[in-house]
C-alpha cells in the first residue's frame, strides 16, 4: 500500500481456564498468559500503532489485594513500551523478592498483571485524538467487583454523538467525549441496572449483603447487559469487555463488518481480531478456529463456561473486503488465496493495456503488502503466455526446428523487484519545494531492471489519495524511462467514506471523488454538485432509515474507465514522460476474489447500516462548505 490509511485496531483476549500453577507445571512459567498476550498483540501490530493497551484481572482475591491492573502506550513502539513496562515491575519485584520464583501463589498476590484474564488492543485512532486518554483499554471503576468493566474495541459507530447525548439526557455526565467511554457507558448502565436487580432478589430471597455478591457474579447475565447496550450502536464493532469478578465477552456487530475469531480448549479461551495469529500463537489447526457469528458473542464467564450467544438479529452479512484485500496479515490461509485471486483476476484488463505484448512487460509491485496479489498476476501472466506458445507452436507445426521451439519456450513472464520502499525520510526544511524533493526518494528503484522499450506493470494494493504515486512512486519509476507505466489496483475506485473503524472520513481526499468532479467540470456539468449539497441538506432531519446516498449520483453518469482515466491525469506528475495507465479491480471481481467477504461501501456506496448513508452525506456536505471535520 503506498497510502497510508489509517486503519483498524486489533483486539486480543485470553482467559485461563485452569489455576496459575497448571501453566507453571505444564509451560514451566506462570507468566503463560502473559507472554501468549504479547504475542497476540505483537503478531496484530499491522492492525494499530498510535497506541497499545493491556489489562489483567486475578480472580478471587481478598479485599484490599489488587485485582485489576492496566497499562497503555502512545509512545512509537506502544507494543514493546508496554510489555517492558511491564517486565521492569515484575523483576523488580521477583528481584527483591527471593524465593518468589517458584511461588505461584504468592505471585498472584504480589506481581501484577498476573492473572487469569487478559485484554489487549492495538489502536489506530478513527475518533477523537492520538492522546494517551483514547487509548484502549478504559476502565470504569466502582468498589463492587461486578461493577468494574473493561472495554476495548475495534469499532466505529456512525452514530456516537447521538449516543453521548443520549447519556447525558440520563443526566450522565461523561468525563470526556472519547467513543470507547461512550460506549463503555453504555453498558456500565445496564451493567448496574442488572447487579441492582440481582441484589434485590438475592435480598428479598433473605441473602445478606456480604453474601450476596458473589452470587450476583455468578448470575449476571451480560447477554441482557449487552442486548440492551447495544441495540442502539449503529457501526462496525467486535467489542471486548471484562467485568472486575471474571466474566469476558466479545462482541461482534450484525453486519459481520468487523472480524472477530476464537478458540477454546480446556486449558485455554483466545480472541482476536484474525485468525492466524490465534493459530501461530498456540499452534492450533486452522478448522479449530471459528469466527464470530455476526450479531453474537462469546462470554466466557468467571466459572470457565464458554456462552455463544446471539444479541441482535443479523443483518446480510457484510464483512469488510478492505481486510482481506489489505489490512489483515496475508498469513491465513483464505486471504493468502483471496489475494493471489485479486491479482489473477486483473489480467485480462492486464493484458488489454500492454496489447498482448509480454516479452515487453515487467511485472513488479509496490512493496509490500501487494505481493501476494503480484504472485496470482504473474501466475496468470505465465497461463497466458503458456496458451501464445500454444497457438504460435501449433501455428508453426510444419516448418518447426528445435531451435526454434527451444526459442519460444524461451519466453518467460519478466519479473523484477523495482520498487524499493526505504526507511521514512524526514522532511527537515520546511518549504515546500524541497519537502517533495524529499518525499519523492521514499521509494527508491532497482537501476537496470527496466529498458526503454518495456512497459512497465506494477500493482498495489489499493490508491485511496494517491499522493505518494504522484510524489513519489510514478516520479522515480519515470527515472528508468519505460515506454508505458501500468498501475494496477487489486482494489476497486475507493468512492466512499468509511465509517465502520478505517480513518477514510474525508471525501475530497479520495482520488476517485476529484476524478468525478473534474470530469463533471470538463463536461459542463457541474451544476450537480450544489444539486447533490441541497439534497444532503434536505435529509439532515431525516431518521437514519429514510436517509439515501445521494452522493451517488457524482458518480452515475460516468464509465469506471472514464473514472480511471481521470484518475491517470491527476496523478501524472508533471513532466513525467512515460505513458501512464491505471487499472482497477472491478466491483464483480474482488467479490467474486473474496466471497465472504462482500462488505464494499466504499466502492460502491452501498452501506450496510442505516448511519452509512447519513455519514456519505454528511461527509458531502462537509466537501462543499470547506469543513475539515470527519463525517461522523
Ligand atoms: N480503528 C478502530 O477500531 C478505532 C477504535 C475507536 N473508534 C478509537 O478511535 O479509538
Amino acid at each position: 500500500m503506498s497510502d497510508a490509511i489509517k486503519h483498524e485496531c486489533g483486539i486480543a483476549l485470553v482467559r485461563l481456564l485452569k489455576p496459575l500453577d497448571y501453566y507453571k507445571e505444564k509451560y514451566g512459567t506462570s507468566f503463560y498468559g502473559i507472554q501468549k498476550m504479547y504475542l497476540m498483540m505483537e503478531k496484530q501490530h499491522n492492525r494499530g500503532q498510535d497506541g497499545a493497551g493491556l489489562a489483567s484481572i486475578k480472580m478471587d482475591m481478598d479485599p484490599g489485594e489488587r485485582y485489576m491492573s492496566r497499562v497503555r502506550s502512545n509512545q512509537q513502539q506502544p507494543i514493546q513500551d508496554i510489555f517492558s513496562q511491564i517486565n521492569n515491575r515484575i523483576n523488580e519485584i521477583l528481584d527483591n523478592t527471593p524465593g518468589l520464583i517458584d511461588d505461584v501463589e504468592e505471585q498472584k498476590k504480589q506481581l501484577p498483571y498476573l492473572g487469569e484474564l487478559y485484554l489487549g488492543h492495538v489502536r489506530y485512532g478513527t475518533f477523537g485524538k492520538n492522546s494517551i486518554e483514547s487509548v484502549h483499554p478504559f476502565l470504569r471503576q466502582n468498589n463492587w467487583m461486578h461493577r468494574n468493566l473493561i472495554v476495548a474495541g475495534n469499532f466505529n459507530m456512525t452514530n456516537v454523538n447521538e449516543l453521548f447525548e443520549r447519556l447525558v439526557r440520563l443526566g450522565q455526565h461523561p468525563k470526556e467525549k472519547a467513543d470507547t467511554i461512550t460506549v463503555m457507558e453504555r453498558i456500565g448502565h445496564f451493567l448496574d441496572d442488572e447487579v441492582n436487580k440481582l441484589y434485590k432478589k438475592f435480598k428479598r430471597e433473605g441473602y445478606s449483603k456480604i453474601e450476596a455478591s458473589p452470587l450476583i457474579a455468578e448470575h449476571l447475565n451480560i447477554t441482557k447487559i449487552l442486548k440492551r447496550a447495544a441495540k442502539s450502536w449503529d457501526g462496525g464493532y467486535a467489542m471486548a469487555g471484562l467485568v472486575g469478578h471474571g466474566d469476558a465477552f466479545v462482541l461482534r456487530d450484525p453486519a459481520g463488518i468487523r472480524p472477530a475469531y476464537y478458540y477454546q480448549d480446556d486449558e485455554i479461551v483466545a480472541i482476536a481480531s484474525e485468525r492466524p495469529v490465534i493459530q501461530t500463537v498456540f499452534n492450533v489447526d486452522y478448522d479449530k478456529i471459528k469466527e464470530i457469528e455476526p450479531g453474537h458473542a462469546i462470554i466466557v464467564k468467571k466459572a470457565g463456561e464458554v456462552l455463544n450467544k446471539k444479541i441482535l438479529n443479523p443483518l446480510e452479512r457484510k464483512a469488510c473486503s478492505f481486510e482481506r484485500i489489505y489490512f489483515s496479515r496475508g498469513s491465513d490461509k483464505e486471504i493468502y488465496e483471496e489475494r493471489k485471486t485479486l491479482g489473477k483476476l486483473l489480467m485480462p484488463q492486464i493484458i488489454e493495456k500492454i496489447d498482448g505484448d509480454l516479452e515487453n512487460t515487467v511485472f513488479s509491485y509496490i512493496p509490500n503488502t501487494a505481493e501476494t496479489s503480484f504472485y496470482g498476476m504473474v501466475k496468470e501472466a505465465q497461463s497466458y503466455l503458456n496458451q501464445q506458445k500454444q497457438e504460435t507452436i501449433l501455428s508453426e507445426m510444419d516448418t518447426m526446428t528445435p531451435e526454434r521451439l527451444q526459442e519460444i519456450l524461451n519466453v518467460r513472464p519478466r519479473i523484477e523487484k523495482v520498487a524499493i520502499k526505504d526507511a521514512k525520510l524526514r522532511t527537515f526544511i520546511a518549504d515546500d519545494n524541497s519537502r517533495d524533493d524529499l518525499v519523492a526518494h521514499v521509494y527508491d528503484i532497482t537501476y537496470g531492471s527496466v529498458k526503454p522499450t518495456d512497459n512497465l506493470v506494477i500493482i498495489d494494493d489499493s490508491i485511496v489519495r494517491g499522493t505518494t504515486l504522484k510524489k513519489s512512486i510514478l516520479r522515480i519509476l519515470d527515472r528508468l524511462s519505460p515506454k508505458k507505466i501500468v498501475v494496477v489496483s487489486s482494489a476497486p475506485q475507493i468512492r466512499y467514506p468509511d465509517c465502520y473503524g478505517i480513518d477514510m472520513a474525508r471525501l475530497e481526499d479520495l482520488v476517485a471523488f476529484r476524478a468525478a468532479l473534474a470530469l463533471h467540470k470538463d463536461a459542463g456539468t457541474e451544476a450537480i454538485i450544489e444539486d447533490i449539497y441541497q439534497r444532503c441538506l434536505s435529509q439532515v432531519d431525516y431518521t437514519d432509515t429514510d436517509v439515501v446516498n445521494v452522493v451517488n449520483d457524482l458518480y452515475a453518469p460516468f464509465t469506471d474507465e472514464q473514472i480511471s482515466d481521470k484518475i491517470a491525469e491527476l496523478l501524472a506528475p508533471e513532466g513525467l514522460k512515460a505513458e501512464l495507465e491505471i487499472v482497477f479491480q472491478s466491483v464483480a471481481k474482488l467479490h467474486e476474489a473474496c466471497p465472504k467477504n462482500l462488505g464494499d461501501w466504499y466502492f460502491t456506496g452501498d452501506y450496510p447500516t442505516p448511519g452509512g448513508n447519513r455519514v456519505v452525506n454528511r461527509a458531502f456536505i462537509n466537501f462543499y462548505e470547506g469543513n475539515k471535520e470527519r463525517a461522523y
